[in-house]
């Protein structure tokens, strides 16, 4: 049995209007790491979190999750284990209450009512909007949605944790909030973003994207370092990396 819990091989993607978003990307996640995947806009990171749960199917290449392909036969396990944060929100709540959307997850795992309602719970407490749970998602503000999204995947316990850009539209104390749950979260992450300062508290290793491939794939604060690198990608050096280097030696 591998103990890579991700594996994607030579992964090519191409869009229906030819445009190719993925140009042979190939990497290994283990099991418990916390990866970010990181790249300009357009770089491909949506399009390839989305092959991690069998939304897209490659064009070339394959993507296993432990042990199994991701392909039409094994898509119900895929999605057992791994849960998907969108990047927009609304692709992800569609039922009349937060607490529908919430419970929709469990509700499909086919666990007893008690259980439903507790996992409800528990994951609205954990992103801090119990008190919402009537309200109807579609007049919730952005950064609420964005939250209620994220409980939507809590609450089905996926071993994997895939999300894209889960910080942008947090206000400064909810975004905190979402790191300090993240780390919580020991299972595999894989977290596309253009926030640095999170990856820098969450991710010990950074992938980047540029133009559908892999540019860099390393320790995060040694890949931060090289200004170069991140000038490529359009990114800028987080502030904080200097006291953390400082911090190290
Ligand atoms: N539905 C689509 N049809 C055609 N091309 C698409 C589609 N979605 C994305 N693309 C293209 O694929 C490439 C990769 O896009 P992708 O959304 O994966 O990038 P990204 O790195 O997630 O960008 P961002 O940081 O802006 O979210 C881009 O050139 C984009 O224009």
């Amino acid at each position: 049995m591998s103990h890579h819990i991700i594996e994607i091989h030579n992964l090519e993607y191409a869009y229906p209007d030819g445009t190719l978003a993925l140009r042979g990307a190939s990497f290994r996640i283990t099991h418990g790491e916390s990866v970010a995947l990181i790249g300009a806009n357009g770089a491909g990171k949506s399009t390839l979190l989305l092959h991690l749960n069998g939304c897209l199917t490659p064009t070339k290449g394959s993507v296993r999750i432990g042990d199994i392909p991701v392909m039409k036969s094994t898509l119900p396990t895929i999605r057992r284990t791994v849960g998907m944060v969108f990047q927009n929100p609304d692709d992800q709540l569609f039922m009349p209450t937060v607490y529908d959307d919430v419970a929709f997850g469990p509700l499909n795992l086919g666990l007893p009512v008690e259980e439903i309602e507790k996992r409800v719970k528990d994951a609205l407490s954990l992103v801090g909007l119990a008190h919402i749970k009537e309200k109807s998602p579609y007049r919730l503000s952005a950064g609420q949605k964005r939250s209620v999204a994220i409980a939507t995947v809590l609450s089905t316990s996926p071993n994997i944790l895939v999300m894209d850009e889960p910080s942008s539209n947090l206000d400064p104390k909810s975004r905190r909030n979402l790191i300090n749950l993240l780390k919580t979260f020991t299972h595999t992450k894989i977290i596309a973003t253009h926030d640095l300062d999170m990856v820098l508290d969450l991710c010990e290793r950074t992938i980047i994207l540029h133009q559908g491939q892999i540019m860099a794939d390393g320790a995060t604060v040694e890949l931060f370092q090289d200004v170069g690198l991140l000038e490529e990608s359009h990114l800028e050096q987080p502030f904080r990396l200097a006291a953390i280097i400082a911090k190290e030696f």
